[in-house]
């Protein structure tokens, strides 16, 4: 059984089609990610299938459960980690822990056997009798984290699981979190931002842009459909000729011009320096610097909706409460191609 079947799901908020007309799959035991600006739908996602939001059209199941008519069965089956912290700072870690297990209704043997293992999963054991306020930003999110699958949910919905967190503790809650997976065996929806969390994380990423799932896939295999590596060469000399005799070569996939040279995609870049130098050579031009980016989840977003997360999120700000039109005239495709080469430059969010 899937963990989650989403079909045909769209919701509304008056003139606002937050999700839109989604269709989709979370096989059992997958940690998956939906990645996408501020604005793009992922937490109005999430809020339908935990039971929040009721689905304007279509169906989603969880665990397969029904969100709209089965609205308990889910509950009882999932662990939800929202945005804001919702902890209490007066008690301790282990009295947090407890007070949630008792909403469960879970019994006093099975609730201590069960903290002792959650706070040794999300490595808080130490301090489980400290007071939550004297926690770090990292502790109390692992504490959250672990809080959610306390009564061992099948389905864990993390939204945004390291917004606010320095890189360093942010990498330390990934592996908190993979170990989740791994070890306590259950399936993971997770919504976010960062690039580099959806490609280091997940198993699978929904690319979510204006209500919709623009690809789905491996991190690998989003990256693999771009066609390569970029490699960034800098040329002293006659650059037109140079990319003259790219034109040719079967395996310069795509070359653009840059400032101080061209950025050819090609299969595996480590494998075609020599290539280029020899190139370069036979019309008297100098290669000066190379650079080989490797594509990621960037740079697909950037070739999926001409646009970058970034750059998104500024104009989802700038508009408020309005939703944000796809320019529908053609041109995305055309930037995402000129867009490719720059959005390497850029490279992660941190
Ligand atoms: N309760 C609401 N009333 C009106 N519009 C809403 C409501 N909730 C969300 N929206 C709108 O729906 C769209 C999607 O918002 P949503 O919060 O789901 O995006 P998101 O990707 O989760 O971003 P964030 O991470 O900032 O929450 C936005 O245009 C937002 O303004």
């Amino acid at each position: 059984m899937a963990a989650i079947q989403v079909d045909e799901l769209t919701r509304t908020f008056g003139d606002v089609t937050a999700v839109d007309d989604l269709s989709f799959t979370v096989d059992d035991g997958e940690l998956f990610g939906l990645l996408g600006p501020n604005g793009a739908g992922k937490s109005t996602l999430i809020n339908v299938l935990v039971t929040l939001l009721g689905p304007t059209t279509g169906t989603a199941r969880v665990n397969g459960y029904d969100v709209s008519s089965e609205m308990g069965a889910v509950r009882n089956s999932i662990g939800v980690v929202f945005q804001e912290q919702t902890l209490d700072e007066e008690l301790t870690g282990e009295e947090n822990l407890a007070f949630h297990a008792r909403l469960y209704g879970m019994g006093r043997r099975e609730r201590t056997a069960r903290i002792d293992e959650v706070l040794e999963l999300v490595g808080l054991t130490d301090v489980r009798d400290d007071r939550v306020g004297t926690y770090s930003g990292g502790m109390k999110r692992r504490l959250e984290i672990g809080r959610g699958l306390l009564h061992k949910p099948a389905v864990l919905f993390l939204d945004e699981p390291t917004a606010g967190l320095d890189a360093r503790t942010r990498r330390d809650t990934w592996e908190y979190i993979q170990r989740m997976n791994a070890d306590d065996g259950v399936s993971i929806v997770l919504t976010t931002h960062y690039i580099e969390e959806a490609e280091h994380l997940c198993d699978r990423v929904a690319i979510v842009d204006d209500g919709e799932i623009a690809a789905i896939d491996s991190p690998e295999a989003l990256k693999a459909d771009l066609g390569g590596s970029v490699v960034s060469l800098a040329v002293d000399g006659s650059v037109s000729a140079f990319r003259d005799r790219l034109e040719d070569r079967p395996w310069a996939v795509e070359y653009t011009r840059t400032e101080s040279g061209v950025n050819v995609t090609v299969e595996r870049g480590e494998d075609r320096i020599a290539d280029l130098v020899h190139l370069a050579d036979e019309v008297d031009a100098q290669i000066t610097s190379v650079d080989i980016h490797r594509p990621n989840l960037e740079t697909v977003f950037l070739s999926l909706t001409g646009d970058t997360i970034a750059s998104r999120e500024a104009s989802h700000e700038r508009s408020g409460e309005e939703i944000i039109e796809p320019t529908g005239d053609g041109t995305p495709h055309q930037r995402a191609v000129d867009g490719r080469s720059e959005s390497v430059h850029g490279g992660n969010d941190e």
